[in-house]
């Protein structure tokens, strides 16, 4: 879908920001480029849509050679989600969804209509469309950022560090929102992020980017974990990564069922005795609640019963009651899994790569 040929990018003050750079990505892919700051994940991007254009070598896209292509009608076929969402301040929720599709020439309504089932893919909230951009969080604003990009239902989406600027439970929504997404959309995604976690999480495919511009390894995911092509490659996954490695296991979990909420309580009875769930109106968990003093301790990570074992031990650890919550498609607390179920796969699963 998008290939580079031998692309090199050298600035005019004689900075090469990529050089010699071969990849192919395939149509439907989500591709992640990763790497420390500097090393031409952005700039590598940005020669797809062609606000930046190559020193040398070929980019195509969909088979067609960009520097063949008018930049306004290649741009058109992709959508751009960048840090902070970078929506236009004046211009509503919806407007600012709209934007690309009035710029295609969709009549006003019909362009409302179709940016409107972009926003409900997103799940923003319907009521915040005749909001104004300073008016929401960032996660918000994120995900009017990625509804925009969508809303034209452009075939490829590129994204530029989208969830760098926001804080890390809300960046665990957004990344599980894109996973669920592109379930759903099967788009082709080049996502730029210099975390290595973000990349792993997301990426089908890693692109991993040192010093100058160099690409260093572009492999499966997995792939990059377990046989890393170099020094290089291995230094940025070291860390943590046993760790790591859990995100490609499977939990296989079973979730422990839930008593009926009372006034929006759950009694946790008979796994943890000290602590209760509240759970809001729609059944979706919202807090553990410390019986003896109140104290209120919000629900952050939870986990789906086909969730790999990374967010399984993340939900679990993050729970004060040692419990992680299992949470159906529609997000409602459907059950619940015991910490020491959890330690118990994991021990398994080390022992299963030794
Ligand atoms: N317009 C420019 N003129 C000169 N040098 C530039 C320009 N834009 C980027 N560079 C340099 O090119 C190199 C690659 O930058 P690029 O932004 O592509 O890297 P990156 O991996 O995306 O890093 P970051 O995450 O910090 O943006 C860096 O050394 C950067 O300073």
């Amino acid at each position: 879908m998008i290939t580079f040929e031998s692309v090199t990018k050298t600035y005019p003050d004689g900075t090469t920001a990529v050089n010699d750079l071969s990849l192919d990505i395939e149509e439907g892919s989500f591709t992640a480029f990763v790497g420390p700051s500097g090393c031409g994940k952005t700039t590598s991007m940005r020669m797809i849509n062609k606000m930046i254009d190559a020193s040398s070598g070929r980019i195509t896209v969909a088979g067609k050679d960009v520097a063949d292509v008018p930049s306004t009608q290649l741009r058109l076929g992709i959508g751009y989600v960048i840090q902070n969402a970078g929506l236009f301040p004046h211009r509503t929720v919806l407007d600012n969804v709209a934007t690309v599709l009035r710029l295609k020439g969709v009549p006003a309504k019909e362009a409302r209509a179709k940016a409107m089932d972009a926003i409900e893919r997103v799940r923003l909230r319907p009521e915040l469309v005749h909001r104004y951009p300073a008016d929401l969080s960032g996660g918000q604003q994120q995900r009017v950022g990625v509804a925009r990009a969508l809303a034209a239902d452009p075939p490829i989406l590129l994204m530029d560090e989208p969830f760098s600027a926001v804080d890390p439970v809300v960046r665990d929504e957004l990344q599980q929102e894109m996973i669920r997404l592109q379930r759903e959309l099967k788009k082709t995604i080049v996502f730029v992020t210099h975390d290595i976690d973000e990349a792993l999480i997301l990426g089908d495919k890693i692109a991993v980017f040192g010093p100058g511009g160099v690409l260093h390894q572009y492999a499966a995911a997995e792939e990059v974990m377990t046989r890393p092509a170099n020094t290089f490659v291995s230094s940025m996954i070291s860390k943590d990564r046993g760790y790591r490695a859990l995100t490609f296991r499977d939990a296989a979990l079973t979730a422990e069922p839930l008593a009926e909420p009372v006034a929006g309580i759950i009694s946790l009875d008979p796994h943890n005795s000290e602590w209760s769930l509240a759970v809001d109106d729609n059944g979706r968990p919202d807090a553990w609640l410390h019986r003896a003093s109140s104290l209120r301790v919000p629900v952050g990570a939870v986990v789906t019963l086909d969730d790999n074992l990374r967010r399984s031990l993340d939900a679990v650890l993050a729970s004060p009651a040692g419990l992680a919550v299992v949470v159906d498609e529609a997000g409602v607390a459907a059950g619940v899994v015991r910490g020491e179920t959890v330690f118990a796969r994991v021990a398994d699963s080390s022992g299963d790569r030794s």
